[in-house]
């Protein structure tokens, strides 16, 4: 264990499955494509309809709805969201934060903001979240981006009647770092009422041994540091987001190391739940 409460290489518990160690590079890489586990279209139409569906209904969305585009939660360049307004005026929303999936290495908020209309309609603000992919940032640096993004909606609306964090895939793991945050050390505490993870990855490692890895360069330690998998139930504090209801989420057809991500990390929630809380 390290200073950061960091396991040890390997050291993930008894009981602890990992069946993508007996794997061979091919399948291991085959396990990390998402879009190879598509049944109804080849990979690369899968990718493309994805991003151009996804790309139409923000445009749709940006043509119908109140917004404010590129608001800044920081000073950096690519510290940018997108919030889209209910019809209803009032400082006392429920927000919706989206970070959207790519493997940290591709995707926008350009191209995400597919939930808009259906909640906006609800009267739940939405904001859709871009940060800094690789190779122009790291993974530390896009986790630190998506706390800052939290930070600046707790500040904004502080009469918010809830944030809710919703990720998908990359985004999920993005969205799921903030249970290992220190919010006192930022000087708010996000009124967090509910997580929603679609389709993460929470224990980087495997990922770190496929061409995926080619972009962001992740090392061993920069995975550890990042997983919460291998975090949550040795970090010192119970992290305040556990308060909230989490939703762990993964597709029918995702790939079985996907479906084990995400059972494991349910797992590992409710483990550290009963023991903290
Ligand atoms: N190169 C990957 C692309 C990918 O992983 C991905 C694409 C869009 C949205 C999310 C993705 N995965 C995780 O963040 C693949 O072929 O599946």
């Amino acid at each position: 264990m390290d200073q950061h409460g960091i396991p040890a290489r390997g050291s993930r518990g008894p009981g602890a499955l990992e069946p993508w160690k007996e794997m061979s590079a091919e399948e291991l890489e085959k396990q990390y494509s998402p879009s190879r586990w598509v049944v109804r279209v080849e990979p690369e139409e899968a990718l493309r309809t994805f991003s151009g569906k996804g790309t139409e209904a923000t445009k749709n969305a940006q043509a119908t709805r109140r917004c404010q585009l590129h608001a800044p939660y920081g000073d950096g360049k690519g510290d940018r969201m997108d919030i889209y307004f209910p019809d209803v005026q009032s400082e006392a929303l429920p927000f919706f934060l989206f970070f959207h999936g790519g493997y940290w290495q591709s995707g926008s908020k350009d191209q995400s903001a597919f939930m808009v209309d259906p909640l906006t309609a609800q009267g739940v603000a939405v904001a859709v979240v871009d940060y800094d992919i690789a190779p122009k940032g790291s993974l530390d640096q896009m986790v630190d981006q998506v706390t800052r993004s939290i930070m600046f909606i707790q500040k904004r609306y502080p009469c918010n009647e809830g944030i809710y964090l919703c990720g998908h895939s990359a985004g999920a793991h993005l969205a799921s770092m903030v249970l290992l945050a220190s919010w006192t050390e930022h000087g708010v505490v996000p009124n967090l009422r509910g997580l929603f993870l679609v389709s993460g990855i929470y224990d980087l490692e495997p990922f770190v041994h496929t061409s995926n890895n080619a972009l962001l360069l992740l090392t061993l330690e920069d995975a550890l540091r990042n997983s919460p998998q291998q975090r949550l139930d040795v970090a010192p504090a119970p992290p305040a987001g556990l308060a909230c209801p989490i939703l762990v989420m993964v597709g029918e057809h995702e790939s079985p190391e996907f479906h084990r991500q995400s059972w494991e990390f349910c797992q590992i929630i409710m483990k550290t739940i009963s023991q903290k809380c």
